[in-house]
């Protein structure tokens, strides 16, 4: 297992205002699935996606990722896990200062075993990868909503990380755009084995999935396998 959370409680404040929002939670997903996470507003998603990522501390139950425990771990161990990890978010969060190369490349720049010809090369391809070629040396600000969500998969995905994140990825897309930017983000994961954790509102796209989980009040509610 890539991901494999068991028992995993969360709660935010302490004392009188504690308030737990994952409650018991199970989910494990395995190399290379693709496995798209719903529902209602305030149930836990993004909490849980921020844990997974290392990007929040749990401190009780079981978070191993990528067989690292997670829960109750140090900076270190977060920081590892961090650097296999791709992360997509809703807004795009591109510079935009820099083009959509020098977007791409800044990511690159963490991996200190490439050369600064091997990034740029790395960072063409996989913007020629997610349709872009022509556009590279364009600032977000010239990109389409589209467009800019595919510089940021490109980004996400240059690292060769093991996982890639999402959390509502096409929440500022069209229909076509968004079901567009995900196809390709699908694709590329398959060709790549990553495994994809991504949370969405979204149900235009749930047939990327391998599988849909679904989070309620703090508990995974139903488990569905696609076909
Ligand atoms: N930093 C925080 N401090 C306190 N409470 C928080 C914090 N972040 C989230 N919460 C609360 O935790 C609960 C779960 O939030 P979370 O963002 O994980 O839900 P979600 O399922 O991702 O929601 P949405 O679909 O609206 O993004 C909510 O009730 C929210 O108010």
């Amino acid at each position: 297992m890539v991901i494999d959370v068991h028992n995993l409680n969360f709660s935010f404040g302490s004392g009188s205002l504690t308030q737990p929002v994952l409650k018991g939670i199970d989910l494990a997903i395995r190399k290379g699935e693709i496995v798209l996470m719903t529902g209602p507003s305030g149930s836990g998603k993004t909490t849980l996606l921020t844990i997974i990522g290392g990007l929040r501390q749990a401190s009780n139950g079981s978070v191993v990722i990528l067989g690292e425990q997670l829960v109750n771990s140090n900076e270190q161990t977060k920081v590892k896990i961090r650097r296999q990890t791709g992360y997509i978010f809703q807004q795009h969060n591109l510079l935009k200062s820099l083009t959509a190369l020098q977007n791409v490349c800044m990511t690159l720049e963490l991996q200190r075993d490439l050369t600064e010809s091997e990034r740029q090369y790395r960072a063409q391809q996989m913007l020629a990868a997610v349709g872009l070629e022509d556009r590279m040396h364009y600032f977000p600000e010239a990109l389409s909503g589209g467009q800019r969500q595919r510089v940021s998969i490109a980004r996400a995905l240059a690292g060769r990380p093991k996982i890639i994140l999402a959390d509502e990825p096409t929440a500022s897309l069209d229909r076509q755009s968004g079901h567009d930017a995900v196809e390709i983000l699908k694709q590329l994961a398959k060709e790549l084995n990553t495994t994809i954790l991504l949370v969405t509102h979204d149900y235009r796209i749930l047939d990327i999935a391998d599988r849909v989980v679904e989070l309620e009040d703090g508990f995974v509610k139903a488990v569905e396998k696609q076909e």
